[in-house]
């Protein structure tokens, strides 16, 4: 164990990299997918099935635990670990993009956002300053600059201006972090798709230092090719020795392009989220268990998956449980697909320290060009 944060690159096979962030609440393997706690639970999940899917690290959000039950409360429990009873690393993000797409009647300024809970129509304000002591009290090991995320499309200028706001609010936000061993501040790099705006929030951010650095602003309505297209030169603006993380993305076809351009560290709401819609990602398609075809079929859903889901029920089970509108179908297929997203960036890590990346690649596309089983 450690009691610093610390990133250690293993190998590289092309632009992918693997490694392990060291933290004192214990390792990260990278490429890294971080399932989203929201409101300090996995929904359908208990912590100690989520560790089993083989996740390392989880994400919370700043801006629902804000409002419920608070950060304060959080803190006077104990912090946000003790709280859920997860006791590894936790990354939390600084709020803003959640106002943003969340929160009603927002006023945004130099100073901040002001807003009003979508829970209860009370008025908030976050500010850099506010953010990191929410994420101090909440006692989150990877903390977010506060920024501001534009929608896309936007004009230049209009990404411009916001990116540049953001550069200062991640001077802010160091500012406010302070001094905290084993703890760290992630920078967050803007600029639309606009490589010289992408190169100018880099270095700006460099110039102010951090602990690791996330793409933002991308996965926002853009589209996959313009989205690879950024990142076919984006992540390159950010020093190697740091870890890189790609905000709320995404798809597997997304993570592994992702993985393929530089990236270490992912998170999205897609597997648990499709999980209690009753769509599952296999390694061959994506299944929607609601569909007739499956109601007599006494196959796993996918006979290669070792989890409970795969392991244990037929597809005729899981499509009666959903249809059912019992629990038990979210909490089987969010674990199949938590496990099957964890199942990719095992198989990465692997095939990246082997020097054998592109021939893996090749294989995860080809099996999905098959079609469900
Ligand atoms: N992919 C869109 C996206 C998603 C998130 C949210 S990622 C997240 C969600 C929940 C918990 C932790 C992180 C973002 N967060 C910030 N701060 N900035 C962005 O540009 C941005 C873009």
């Amino acid at each position: 164990m450690t009691d610093r944060f610390s990133f250690d690159l293993k190998a590289t096979d092309g632009k992918a990299r693997t490694g392990v962030i060291n933290t004192p609440r214990g390792e990260v393997r990278t490429p890294a997918f971080m399932p989203v706690g929201t409101a300090a639970t996995v929904k359908a999940m208990m912590p100690e099935s989520v560790r089993a899917t083989g996740a390392d690290i989880l994400l919370g959000n700043t801006y629902h635990l804000m409002l419920r039950p608070t950060a304060e409360r959080i803190d006077r429990l104990g912090g946000l670990h003790k709280f859920m009873n997860w006791k590894r690393p936790i990354l939390t993000d600084s709020g803003g993009f959640q106002v943003m797409s969340l929160a009603g009647l927002r006023k945004l300024t130099e100073k901040g956002v002001t807003f009003k809970s979508h829970i209860d129509g009370s008025k908030h304000e976050l500010t850099p300053e506010r953010s990191m002591e929410i994420q101090r009290l909440l006692g989150s090991d990877i903390v977010m600059c506060f920024d501001e995320c534009p929608a896309l499309p936007s004009d230049r200028d209009r990404i411009a201006e916001s990116m540049r706001l953001s550069m200062r609010w991640a001077e802010r936000s160091r500012d406010a972090f302070g001094d905290r061993p084993g703890h760290a501040l992630f920078g967050i790099m803007q600029g639309g798709l606009e490589p010289d705006l992408r190169e100018e929030s880099a270095e700006a951010l460099k110039q102010i230092g951090f602990e690791g650095y996330a793409v933002g602003g991308l996965a926002v309505g853009e589209g996959q090719e313009a989205m690879f297209s950024c990142l076919d030169y984006a992540p390159e603006f950010l020093p190697k020795d740091k870890p890189r993380y790609l905000m709320g993305v995404g798809k597997p076809d997304d993570i592994v392009g992702a993985v393929a351009r530089g990236i270490d560290m992912m998170d999205c709401v897609l597997p648990s989220r499709s999980g209690r819609t009753g769509q599952v990602f296999t390694r061959y398609s994506v299944v929607n268990i609601k569909n007739a075809r499956h109601a007599d079929d006494p196959r796993p859903l996918d006979e290669h998956c070792t989890c409970p889901a795969c392991s244990n029920y037929s597809r005729a089970y899981l499509h009666h449980v959903f249809r059912s509108n019992e629990m038990i179908s979210g909490m089987l297929l969010t674990w199949h697909n938590l496990h099957y997203f964890q199942e990719i960036m095992q198989g990465m890590r692997e095939a990246i320290s082997k020097g054998t990346f592109a021939q893996w690649q090749a294989q995860f596309h080809a099996q999905r060009e098959q079609g469900d089983i």
